[in-house]
């Protein structure tokens, strides 16, 4: 059956509370949003100060750009880049579209509310649902056209909001298609390997979704969670962060480590759909998102995947007798459906061996309990 990437939780809803708060109105926090290492799966005294270990920054114009790819893929599952040739004022104009959103009283943002088994709209991110205490944020999910959820949010110039996503789209994608040929060339695989990827390598059928995160100021940051910590379910994600820091990563060894916002540059997350398809070379990045308590933070995240039924199994030049393949094939519909079953657990769900060091598995995140 060809399906739709919006049909992935049609088996999977998920009923979040609708009545979302107006946080500019809480003054203190609420036992609700007060968060202690119990309630995340990863606990924070883990932070790193001042750790001399920081995200790669790439500039895609460096000679050696296959080079550094590989290597920020390999050890760290996340890099920043400059000189991509998004423009400035894309950038811009998609914040400022994201802020008057999120702006809107909550009664006419919740004119938009997305639907327990939609994938389109506003809402808490998904993967509350998974958690006893809720996150400092809203988020508003973009696949396919806005225009119907637009409508509601700006009856009169929902046009000029439309045509900003669809710009910002048609960028990301290219940006998008262009990453992924340096991340799959970084490990000797060719166009000839991916024939979903089309004759010319566009990723003309690939899927995608906009994800607007808003993060209001909070009056206690320290016990507030933004964003919990996840790895997206994507090939890569390009994630726009503006010029307030709150994304974290963590890195093994060191532990949280804040990936500092730089004017124009993005940020590139490795997914789980690219760790399967590399056969476990490249780890998707474990991250979250903290909260401040005198900045509004805005990021924007393009999720990048292949069309929405074509399976994604271990590239056969990365198996052979001495590296089986670690994961069965699995369509983005059936992962997505997967994560929102087993959230953390759902790309061990998906794998065939256990890893021979599994105590060490950079994947099995589980293990950093
Ligand atoms: C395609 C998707 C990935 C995502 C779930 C979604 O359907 C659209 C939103 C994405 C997002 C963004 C915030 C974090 C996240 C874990 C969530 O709850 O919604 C990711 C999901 C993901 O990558 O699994
Ligand atoms: O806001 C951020 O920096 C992180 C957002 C994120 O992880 C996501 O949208 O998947
Ligand atoms: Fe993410």
């Amino acid at each position: 059956m060809h399906l739709k990437l919006s049909d992935a939780f049609k088996s999977h809803p998920v009923n979040l509370q609708l009545k979302h708060p107006d946080f500019n109105s809480l003054h203190e926090l609420p036992d609700s949003y007060a968060w202690t290492n119990n309630d995340d799966h990863y606990p924070s005294f883990l932070t790193s100060f001042g750790a001399d270990d920081s995200v790669p920054v790439i500039n895609l114009s460096d000679t050696n750009v296959l080079k550094l790819t590989g290597h920020a893929c390999k050890t760290w599952g996340v890099f920043q880049v400059t000189n991509h040739g998004i423009q400035q004022k894309l950038l811009d104009d998609i914040e400022s579209a994201g802020k008057s959103l999120f702006s809107l009283p909550v009664q006419q943002k919740l004119k938009a509310a997305r639907s327990p088994d939609g994938i389109s709209g506003y809402g808490f991110a998904r993967i509350s649902s998974f958690f006893k205490k809720l996150m400092w944020s809203e988020g508003f999910t973009i696949v396919g056209s806005p225009v119907d959820h637009f409508r509601q949010l700006w009856p009169q110039d929902y046009d000029k909001f439309c045509n900003i996503i669809e710009e910002y789209e048609k960028e990301m994608k290219m940006l998008a298609g262009r990453l992924m040929w340096l991340m799959l060339g970084s490990l000797g695989i060719s166009m000839e390997d991916i024939k979903w990827a089309g004759s010319k390598g566009e990723f003309k059928g690939a899927s995608a979704a906009l994800q607007l995160n808003s993060y209001p100021a909070c009056p206690e940051p320290d016990r507030a969670m933004g964003l919990a910590a996840h790895t997206d379910s994507t090939l890569l994600t390009i994630l726009y962060q503006s010029n307030t820091s709150g994304l974290q990563v963590l890195r093994e060894g060191t532990g949280w480590v804040t990936v500092p916002p730089m004017p124009g540059a993005l940020v590139i997350n490795v997914g789980d759909l690219f760790h399967i398809l590399s056969n476990g070379l490249y780890p998707s990045v474990l991250h979250r998102a903290v909260v401040n308590r005198t900045q509004h933070r805005l990021s924007v995240a393009y999720l990048f995947g292949p069309p929405a039924s074509i399976q994604i199994s271990p590239l056969s030049k990365l198996v052979g007798p001495s590296h089986p393949p670690l994961y069965r094939p699995i369509s983005w519909n059936e992962y997505l459906g997967t994560k929102a079953k087993h959230f953390n657990k759902a790309l061990s769900s998906v794998r065939l061996c256990a890893p021979l060091n599994s105590l060490v598995d950079v994947n099995d995140h589980n293990s950093v309990k």
